[in-house]
């Protein structure tokens, strides 16, 4: 049965680990219509940036499973749902980007989390969201070495 309109409860996400779930949604406010919101705002930026947007329009043509994808990771990553099943690492290696790419991502990231989540939320995303720039950071430039060791 649907729930009444009017009932404001939100309805526990489908987790593997439903308190931990349950404990960060309390603490944040964070939920899968708020994540699912952050996520279609900040892509509908992105899409937009002079920056940003060619480097995803070379890659992504059906942006609805892209989106769809992203909500599952945010949920995996935020509220720790374990929804999300993928590995992002190699779909970044090969991308023509630099610190200033991810500054820029970081930095958009940041605003749109700040409008739509609690501050609580926001501090939740972003911390997480540096924490895994920082890993792809490391991978892209990785890539971008020879591999030839430099033996001096
Ligand atoms: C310079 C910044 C970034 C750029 C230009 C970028 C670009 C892209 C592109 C083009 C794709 C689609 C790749 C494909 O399907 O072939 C993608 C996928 C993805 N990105 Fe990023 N990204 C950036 C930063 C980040 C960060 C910081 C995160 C996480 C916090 C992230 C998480 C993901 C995930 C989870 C996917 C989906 C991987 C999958 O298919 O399962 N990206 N990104």
């Amino acid at each position: 049965m649907t729930q009444p309109e009017t009932d404001s409860t939100p309805e526990p996400a489908p987790s593997i680990r439903p308190e931990v779930t349950a404990e960060i949604q309390a603490r944040t406010g964070l939920d899968e219509p708020t994540l699912t919101t952050l996520v279609h705002s900040f892509y509908d930026r992105i899409q937009q940036d002079p920056m940003l947007g060619p480097i995803f329009a070379a890659k992504i043509t059906d942006w609805p499973p892209h989106l769809d994808r992203m909500v599952a990771f945010w949920s995996s990553v935020a509220l720790m749902t374990g929804r999300y099943h993928g590995a992002p690492v190699p779909k970044h290696m090969h991308l023509p980007v630099d610190d200033s790419h991810f500054d820029h991502w970081l930095s958009l990231f940041e605003d749109t989390a700040r409008k739509v989540c609690t501050p609580e939320g926001a501090a939740h995303v972003i911390e997480r969201a540096h924490r895994i720039a920082r890993s792809l950071r490391i991978a892209v430039r990785d890539a971008n070495q020879t591999g030839v060791p430099n033996l001096g």
